[in-house]
């Protein structure tokens, strides 16, 4: 269990956000310890971690079985292999992949009776303090729009399913209208934003969002709109991509870290 003061946490993937991650942590985060990493390719994992200051536990996802946060940057596949057995033993679970998290919403349930916690952080989003003061009161519509380039979008199961070549797009191109639900579905490695927006908000039928694919761009762009008593919002954020995966953008890891730094902090800033 944690040192005095000392939060144990374990990282489930090493790819292009769970790689910066460690980074971050090894360079040093006071109450924060990096205790283990999962990986699928371990030797990697180790040429990855090679000059660290601190060495975790290198192994599969059983080796995070004694940490006191778990960071989860899997694949929409594997989300549920780490989820469950995180909360089932009544620990903490920072989720990176939101948009799985909706086919899995019983784990609020297992969470609830071991006492274990979902945190999604904010991720690639803007936004999703006011989003929320405003869901204390009466909201008319959320919705978002992700713009990305074809590099960012190509591999989703809807792109093949629909037949759309989004490499041979000349001009941004509306590839998708619904909602969150469907989105998660449709874009496991590229919506999970409208995912962390719909658990922030009106939930995941009735947030809608749009997926234009646009060559002329090399960022991936999210605008969210908010209609509310309260207040009308929009939010607007451009991202860099990471090199390693195009789909994936570099906020993501440092908004991980701010989450985590929040766990241990005695001042907290932001909703
Ligand atoms: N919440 C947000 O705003 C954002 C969420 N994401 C999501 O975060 C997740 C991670 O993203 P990336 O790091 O870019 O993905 P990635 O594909 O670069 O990395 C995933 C890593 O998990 C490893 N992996 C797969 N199965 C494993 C297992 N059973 N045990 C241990 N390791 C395993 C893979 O080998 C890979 O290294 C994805 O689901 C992505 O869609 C990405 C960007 C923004
Ligand atoms: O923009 C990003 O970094 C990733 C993204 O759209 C998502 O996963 O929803």
């Amino acid at each position: 269990m944690a040192r005095q003061g000392t939060l144990r946490i374990g990282l489930a993937g090493l790819g292009s956000i769970g790689v910066q991650v460690a980074r971050l942590l090894d360079a040093g985060i006071d109450g924060l310890t990096l205790a283990a990493v999962a990986a699928s390719d371990q030797d990697k994992a180790r040429q990855r971690l090679e000059g660290f200051r601190t060495q975790p536990r290198i192994g599969t996802l059983d080796a995070l079985s004694d940490t006191d946060v778990v960071v989860e940057m899997l694949p929409a596949r594997a989300f549920a292999d780490i989820a469950r057995p995180t909360l089932e033993r009544g620990a903490t679970l920072v989720v990176a992949s939101a948009g799985a998290l909706l086919s899995h919403m019983d784990l609020v349930d297992v969470a609830r009776r071991t006492g274990g916690r979902i945190i999604v952080p904010s991720g690639a989003i803007l936004g999703l303090d006011a989003v929320r003061a405003a869901c204390e009161d009466r909201v008319a519509s959320i919705a978002i729009e992700t713009r990305k380039s074809p590099a960012s979008l190509a591999g989703a199961p809807y792109l093949a399913q629909q037949g759309i070549d989004v490499h041979a797009l000349r001009t941004a191109t509306t590839i998708f209208r619904g909602n969150a639900e469907e989105a998660a579905r449709a874009f496991p490695a590229n919506t999970n934003v409208a995912a962390a927006l719909a658990l922030a908000g009106l939930g995941p039928r009735e947030t809608e969002i749009r997926v234009i694919a646009d060559p002329a761009v090399d960022r991936n762009i999210h605008t969210i709109t908010v209609e509310s008593a309260v207040a009308r919002f929009t939010s607007h954020i451009d991202i860099v991509p990471n090199p390693e995966n195009p789909r994936s953008g570099q906020l993501t890891s440092r908004s991980i870290i701010a989450c985590l730094r929040d766990m241990v902090s005695p001042v907290r800033i932001g909703t």
